[in-house]
């Protein structure tokens, strides 16, 4: 299948007081020891600093140490005309797309400067993204319970309720409504805000997207109330985990159905020394927690295997419809000709257990420890370059490349209404754009061949061992081409192939 695409990492962020732990290099070797080929991380200004700098600091932070290929969304921590113009030249000169706004946090925007904002990414032909919680609730609430001696970890979800979530979901639709923008929602993390999510979508139509996370699919809140503080707080994130023990089921349903498209990792690690900044004050535990090495397993084995989802709909949600937004289609997010060679060969037979004492990544703590997952990559092969083989590790510092984002994605705006207003853009100058403008949809959400528990084992990437004596592709010449020629070489033909019908088989 294609290499999964993880369209939410945080490396090397300077975050409430401290940094993520796993750099680029640390971050991208994990991720594509688990099956993931491109990520896009956030470049996040500093106090002070503006979005064209933060974009600049962060290209070099991490073009000499990725080794998969990476993009940027840019986070706007406030509004003005210079964010406005830093906006222009991003998109125009530097491959940037999409732009985070948050609703919570010191760094949030009110509703005027969202306003604004979506409006200008509508205008440049970008995808507006929201951390969608009502900042200014939360604070008071925060502040009752830390006056009532709640301090521990359990006071971070008791402060931020999902309809706290839910209302800022709302929110976030409603105004890019006005202004007829794209809106990406990040870290969908309770069936409540899913269910804004898609009571808006019903009511005015689809032009908003929903992303949930791999922790949120198969974890729940009731960890952040563990009697170890280590434990609790290595599971603080915002929006927090649900102690609704049947959140991650839902949240996989949406998945199915289509009410989500996507799923990210949100991949932002601290040590437990680190965590251990908010030891008598939840709030001052350093939010964020690991997945960009798991994501792949923990879907496979709680959507693919546990029967909610095909393998199609696994390709969808973790590789194709990232690609699809984030204009990255179809140089990624499909097995084809032209495409980039990232490619995983993924054994779903084989089981392997998570722990922080295996993991490839520099934190000290792993959400997921514990868990057996069905779904193991087996080859990675990124941009030509086999980096897993037959389960071994093999990066290469540097190996990745920047890879630039053009806006007016066909999959998110409609080519044929906003084509005159990209060659109104086009800094003033009237040119005719030769992009190939043809409406291309997300990828369906069911396929004709559903996988449920019982037949797992049978499911299309299955394969037997090795026969004795057939060749390693490490100690001969690979040849792509003649690897996937499907006339000679055992291949699956599927009417719905994960990826889109392009490639034409897997
Ligand atoms: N999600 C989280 O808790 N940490 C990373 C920053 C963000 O995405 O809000
Ligand atoms: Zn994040």
């Amino acid at each position: 299948m294609p290499g999964g695409i993880d369209p939410h990492t945080h490396f090397e962020f300077e975050f409430m007081g401290t940094k993520s732990v796993d750099d680029f290099y640390h971050g991208t070797k994990a991720a594509i020891a688990g099956g993931t080929t491109t990520i896009i991380d956030f470049a996040f200004p500093k106090p002070g600093e503006s979005p064209l700098d933060a974009y600049h600091t962060y290209r070099l932070k991490a073009d000499g140490k990725v080794c998969c290929d990476y993009g940027l969304h840019v986070c706007l921590t406030g509004w003005s005309d210079q964010v406005k113009k830093d906006m222009d030249l991003l998109c125009r000169d530097h491959g940037v797309n999409s732009f985070k706004l948050f609703m919570c946090y010191d760094f949030m925007v009110d509703d005027g400067e969202l306003y604004s904002a979506f409006e200008h990414c509508k205008n440049l032909g970008a995808i507006a993204q929201v951390h969608a919680e009502n900042g200014k609730i939360i604070i008071k609430n925060a502040e009752k319970l830390i006056a009532k001696g709640v301090t521990g970890p359990e006071g971070h979800e008791i402060s931020r309720p999902e309809e706290v979530e839910a209302e800022a979901v709302n929110r976030a639709c409603v105004i890019a409504k006005q202004v007829d923008c794209p809106l990406y929602i990040v870290h969908m993390m309770s069936a409540e805000a899913v269910e804004a999510l898609q009571s808006h979508r019903n009511r005015y139509g689809g032009n908003v997207y929903g992303e949930t996370l791999a922790c949120a699919l198969a974890i729940d809140g009731r960890q952040c109330r563990h009697e170890c503080f280590a434990h609790a707080a290595g599971h603080i994130l915002s929006p927090p985990l649900r102690s609704n023990a049947q959140t991650p089921t839902m949240l996989m349903k949406f998945l199915q159905a289509d009410i989500l498209q996507v799923t990210g990792s949100d991949n932002c690690t601290f040590n437990q020394s680190q965590k251990a900044l908010g030891k008598n004050d939840f709030r001052k535990i350093p939010n964020g927690v690991n997945g960009v090495e798991d994501r792949m397993s923990v879907i496979w084995e709680k959507g693919v295997h546990a029967g909610i989802i095909d393998p199609s709909r696994f390709v969808a949600i973790t590789s194709t419809n990232a690609a699809k937004i984030y204009n990255l289609f179809p140089r990624k997010g499909v097995i084809a000709v032209g495409s980039d060679a990232d490619i995983v060969i993924w054994n779903a037979n084989e089981t392997r257990t998570i722990s922080a004492k295996t993991h490839h990544q520099a934190v000290d703590f792993n959400v997921f420890e514990g868990m057996t997952c069905h779904g193991v990559p087996e080859y990675v092969i990124v941009n030509g370059r086999v980096c897993v083989d037959e389960g071994q590790l093999r990066v290469a510092e540097g190996h990745g490349r920047f890879i630039e984002t053009p806006v007016f994605p066909p999959y998110v705006y409609d080519p044929e209404k906003y084509i005159t207003l990209l060659t109104e853009h086009k800094n003033g100058t009237v040119e005719q754009n030769t992009q190939n403008f043809q409406k291309i949809h997300l990828e369906q959400y069911s396929c004709e061949t559903p996988t449920f528990p019982e037949s797992v084992v049978n499911t299309p990437s299955c394969r037997g061992a090795r026969p004795e004596g057939q060749r390693n592709i490490q100690e001969s010449t690979f040849s792509v081409s003649e690897e996937l020629d499907v006339d000679k070489k055992t291949s699956t033909r599927v009417r719905h192939p994960p990826g889109g019908k392009s490639s034409g088989f897997w």
